[in-house]
């Protein structure tokens, strides 16, 4: 396994007094348990109710840990970033254009499969990725085990359980954050592979997109969002960085991909 060495994120780098400070991103799908990691993780007593769309407000909150200093961003609960309500590109936008340092990602133990959807998407996107497998607890209560090395080994990312309204495990979630960003861990994130019709579609696609994006961004990312016509990354990405992509002619192209 190679070790991952992603620069961090525009906001630890360059920047001497930023050196110890990292962002992480928590997502993962509605009420798995985030605000609650989020509160047992920085002290703060926010309110952990069931409202609809009550984070869609972004929270943030503070904590340090062996000597480095975390901002915890709490995303609004999605089960995919396809940006097709505001909580989905607001959470979606915060991990492509933020580009926190990790995005945390938790799920919840009960019901896995359907949250590794999100998991996968997001490792499409960035793979400085941490999973928290949360309601440990509820999935004990429900005879359900969950082979946590397992899932670590199957997405080649750090995975940790939790449950989180007792605090369990949330100890050994800050020190792999910390061994993570120490470049301890090594890291080899699962990668889908589409059918190769869709794989031709999506080299050819990248080809022509790739000169004009900026170094940072995930190119096969952006290419499937523009095969999806999803031309509305591409508006996000010129405020990111002004530039003028080719639209029509990668509107022919995509055309021509999909006929
Ligand atoms: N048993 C158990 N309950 C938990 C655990 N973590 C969170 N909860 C409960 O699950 C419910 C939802 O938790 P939240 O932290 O609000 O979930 P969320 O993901 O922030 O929800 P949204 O912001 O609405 O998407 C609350 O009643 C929590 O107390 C856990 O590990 N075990
Ligand atoms: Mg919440």
């Amino acid at each position: 396994m190679a070790i991952n060495t992603t620069p961090l994120s525009e906001s630890s780098k360059n920047n001497p007094d930023k050196q110890n400070n990292f962002v992480i991103a928590l997502a993962g799908n509605p009420n798995v348990g985030k605000s609650t990691v989020f509160n047992r993780l920085t002290g703060l007593k926010q309110h952990t109710g069931n409202w609809p769309g009550k984070t869609v407000i972004k929270a943030e909150g503070t904590f340090s840990h062996r000597n480095r200093h975390y901002t915890l961003v709490d995303l609004p609960g999605t089960y995919s970033l396809h940006a097709s309500s505001s909580d989905e590109e607001v959470a979606r936008n915060f991990i492509c254009f933020s580009r926190p340092d990790i995005t945390l990602v938790v799920c919840d133990a009960t019901c896995l499969e359907r949250n590794l959807n999100l998991v996968l998407q997001i490792l499409e996107i960035t793979d400085r990725v941490l999973v928290c497998v949360n309601l440990l607890d509820e999935a004990e209560r429900k005879g359900i085990q969950v082979d946590i090395a397992m899932l670590a080994r199957q997405l080649g990312i750090p995975v940790v359980g939790t449950a989180a309204r007792s605090g369990r495990g949330l100890e050994s979630l800050k020190n792999v954050l910390d061994d993570m960003l120490a470049g301890k861990i090594a890291i080899q994130p699962r990668q889908l592979v589409y059918d190769p019709e869709l794989e031709a579609s999506i080299n050819r696609i990248e080809k022509r997109l790739a000169p004009y994006l900026p170094a940072w961004i995930n190119s096969r990312w952006v290419t499937l969002r523009v095969l999806e016509r999803d031309f509305s990354i591409l508006e996000h990405i010129s405020n990111h960085k002004n530039n003028d992509f080719p639209r029509q002619v990668l509107k022919e192209e995509v055309a021509l991909c999909l006929r």
